[in-house]
């Protein structure tokens, strides 16, 4: 599939002498929403803002849809659009006025057919002649996705889309990203919420201390990280477990009613027939039993915790 962003070997040394990001590779696909996930200070804005121009890298380059952000600046821009962290828009101004404004700040002509067509696709049409300053939170990050649309760019940002969101408004938010990709936006979206980058992204990208750790398909992550558990609803309580089992990776619910077994599930040998066989000669039996996944927060703080590195990920 096509990169309509590239970047290579971006690195980034603050004036302080903080070293930001460390030799950043990465292709985002046309189409996909890709979710940049990380701990405070990890570098996520800091890549954001290279690539969108507002930041210059120490080293390295970065293509948008072709087209050099250094070179070719204004090109390149006009193809993106961003949505910082921080709202910042004249809450004087009307929803309309703030689009149309936005949208000559990027040269184009202007198109009310297309600015009614975001609007209405984030919910603001009935809001267009109301001053921002009148609306509600959520509302006014529709407003700054309105913004950042309003040239028509393929490639939007999202920068912490939904920080200090409630959950309700959050899923609307997911719902109105989603929408945005099926119109054939590529989404770029950083985030500290493992349940947003488990819910939306198609690939997920890891950075710590301005290093990308991993870069997966979200499926794929999960599968080759994951840890499964196979819990056995069991028949009559067990006291304890039999010293035969001491060395399993098996635990007991307090109640004595549940045993959890832990597997790799990309191991060949999950150990789980021999499991059930031995089960079956101490007579303990089982009237139920499912399977669960770790989940992708389990895997991202394993990722980013200092006690675990990231030995055998390829990166
Ligand atoms: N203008 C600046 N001058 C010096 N250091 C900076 C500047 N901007 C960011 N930093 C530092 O660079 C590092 C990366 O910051 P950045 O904002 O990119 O991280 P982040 O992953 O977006 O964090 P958060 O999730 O908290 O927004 C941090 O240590 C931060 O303090």
């Amino acid at each position: 599939m096509a990169a309509v962003i590239s970047v290579r070997g971006v690195s980034k040394v603050y004036p302080s002498g903080l070293k930001a990001l460390d030799n950043i590779e990465l292709d985002i696909n046309r189409g996909e929403i890709f979710a940049l996930l990380g701990p405070n200070g990890a570098g996520k804005t800091t890549l954001i803002s290279i690539i969108c121009g507002i930041v210059n890298a120490s080293s390295g380059s970065v293509l948008a849809d072709g087209h050099d952000i250094v070179k070719d600046y204004r090109i390149a821009r006009s193809r993106i659009g961003l949505v910082p962290q921080e709202l910042s828009t004249d809450g004087f101004e009307s929803v309309w006025a703030t689009v149309t404004f936005s949208r000559g700040l990027f040269g184009k002509p202007s198109a009310p057919e297309y600015l009614e067509k975001i609007l209405r696709q984030l919910s603001l049409w009935e809001k267009k002649d109301a001053r921002i300053m009148s609306l509600s939170g959520g509302m006014k990050r529709r407003v700054m996705i309105a913004k950042a649309l309003s040239h028509e760019p393929d490639i939007l940002f999202l920068d912490e889309p939904t920080a200090g969101v409630d959950v309700e408004l959050r899923r609307d938010m997911w719902e109105m990203v989603r929408g945005l990709r099926d119109n054939g936006v590529t989404i770029i979206l950083t985030t500290h919420y493992i349940e947003e980058a488990e819910e939306m992204a198609d690939r997920i990208g890891v950075i710590r201390r301005g290093r990308l750790l991993l870069v997966e398909g979200k499926e794929a992550l999960m599968e080759k990280l994951g840890q499964k558990q196979l819990c056995l609803q069991l028949q009559q309580p067990l006291a304890a477990l039999p010293d035969e089992f001491s060395s399993y990776p098996l635990t007991l619910s307090a109640d004595g009613h549940e045993l959890t077994y832990h597997y790799d599930s990309q191991s060949e040998h999950t150990g789980i027939a021999e499991l059930f066989r031995r089960l079956q000669q101490h007579g303990i039996d089982y009237k139920d039993l499912h399977s669960t996944q770790r989940s992708l927060e389990e895997i991202f703080v394993r990722l980013v915790s200092d006690q675990r590195p990231t030995e055998g990920l390829g990166r």
